[in-house]
């Protein structure tokens, strides 16, 4: 195993009986924080001027450009007190305040927090190189910063006209390149820029969807798309998986599909887990989504020594739903992205929102998947007969 893990470590299983399942109160206490990323001129500041200057009732507090370029969550959680910040604030007629803030992410979200009251809502805009996954992953790494605010959603631009050839660039050493990580990581994707494009845009679309098969993808010119697309999603609370309650039953069709058209960027993908068997050992789940998320290898099972082996995985976003074997009037809600996860448990009784309705599934995006070989691993894992 990989001697050296990541602090963070999810909710233990024993905490069940601690929390607090009537989460209502505390989302309505926190400022939502929705994550803007996109690649270089995809039209980011174009949809930030088009937010700020809608009447939809927020007063929302925009963090620009420069917000975590080139940092790891380390760095980013040891702040100096005395690090340098540039900050600009304008507050606009329709209520919203806009910062721009020249530092790394936890100091300028910890300022903006001081004008707590003056803002219902962030948007935090990433630079068009910027990996969304170190930022996101702040949010649940900074105790302080996650009893104030809550990660919303990610929202991923595209821009129609030069996407195929963004997300073609292979990078050395199998590093998987930022236009497909942002495309991968994503709740929802905004195809941008129609106008400027004379191909089929249904073709790009499918491009888009062998990336990521869960994100909600809508067309757009000049970024205008319906605010409730982007705004107020939950993606992150069990409330509301409503991405989840879309997913086909299986992938498997989709990977012979994937095969067959010579999906361009054959590295990332997304693969639904679903029709298990049987309840979830909660145990045996962590250790099992640890390999694939810390040690970055698809285990065999159980008795076998994980290894790193050539086919390293590596996986983006995780997301999930199911029922643990331990507690089964409980469901759990699975969500990682890169090397953080999370767990929330909720009581079957307690939903509202049709969360009985939704089957058990988990679903993963990340590179060099490939759907047997993780079905049978899970499979193997829990004990469960093929
Ligand atoms: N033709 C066309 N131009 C657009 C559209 N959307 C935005 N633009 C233009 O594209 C250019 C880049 O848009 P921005 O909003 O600055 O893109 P960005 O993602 O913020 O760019 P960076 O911050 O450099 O990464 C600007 O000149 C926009 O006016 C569109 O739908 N069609």
């Amino acid at each position: 195993m990989d001697e050296i893990l990541p602090d963070l470590v999810a909710l233990k299983n024993d905490v069940i009986k601690e929390i607090n399942f009537d989460n209502t109160e505390t989302y309505s206490k926190k400022v939502p924080i929705t994550v803007i990323t996109g690649f270089l001129g995809s039209g980011k500041t174009t949809l930030l001027n088009y937010i700020l200057t809608e009447q939809h009732g927020k007063r929302i507090a925009v963090i620009l450009n420069e917000f975590g370029e080139s940092i790891g969550i380390e760095k980013a959680m040891s702040v100096a007190q005395d690090g340098e910040l540039f900050e600009e604030w304008l507050e606009l007629d329709n209520g919203c305040l806009c910062c721009s803030i020249k530092d790394n992410g936890v100091k300028a979200i910890e300022n903006l927090m001081q004008k707590k009251g003056k803002f219902d809502y962030i948007l935090l805009e990433t630079t068009g190189l910027a990996d969304p996954g170190p930022i996101c992953s702040i949010f649940w790494l900074d105790e302080d910063l996650g009893s104030d605010i809550y990660l919303d959603g990610i929202i991923t631009l595209v821009d129609a006209k030069h996407i195929q050839k963004y997300i073609s660039e292979v990078k050395k050493d199998g590093i998987i390149n930022e236009a497909v990580k942002q495309i991968a990581i994503s709740d929802r994707i905004i195809i941008n820029k129609i106008d400027l494009v004379t191909s089929s845009l249904d073709f790009i679309e499918e491009q888009i969807r062998n990336i990521n098969s869960v994100a909600k993808i809508i067309r757009t010119e000049k970024s205008r798309v319906a605010l409730n697309f982007i705004l107020d999603i939950h993606a992150f609370d069990f409330k509301k998986p409503d991405l989840l309650s879309t997913l086909p039953d299986s992938n498997y069709k989709n990977d012979n599909y994937q095969h067959q058209n010579h999906n361009i960027n054959e590295g990332v993908k997304t693969i639904c887990l679903s029709k298990f068997p049987s309840l979830i050992n909660l145990k045996r789940f962590e250790d099992w989504i640890q390999c694939l998320l810390w040690d970055k290898i698809i285990p065999i099972s159980t008795n076998t020594i994980p290894s790193v082996s050539d086919n390293e995985i590596k996986i983006l976003r995780l997301k999930g739903i199911f029922t643990p074997i331990q507690s089964p009037e409980f469901r759990v809600f699975v969500q990682g992205v890169e090397e953080l996860y999370d767990l929330q448990y909720f009581p079957k009784y307690n939903d509202k929102d049709n969360d009985n309705n939704v089957k058990d599934k988990l679903v993963i995006i990340g590179t060099n998947l490939n759907y047997n070989k993780l079905r049978n691993s899970l499979w193997s894992w829990m004990e469960w007969n093929n």
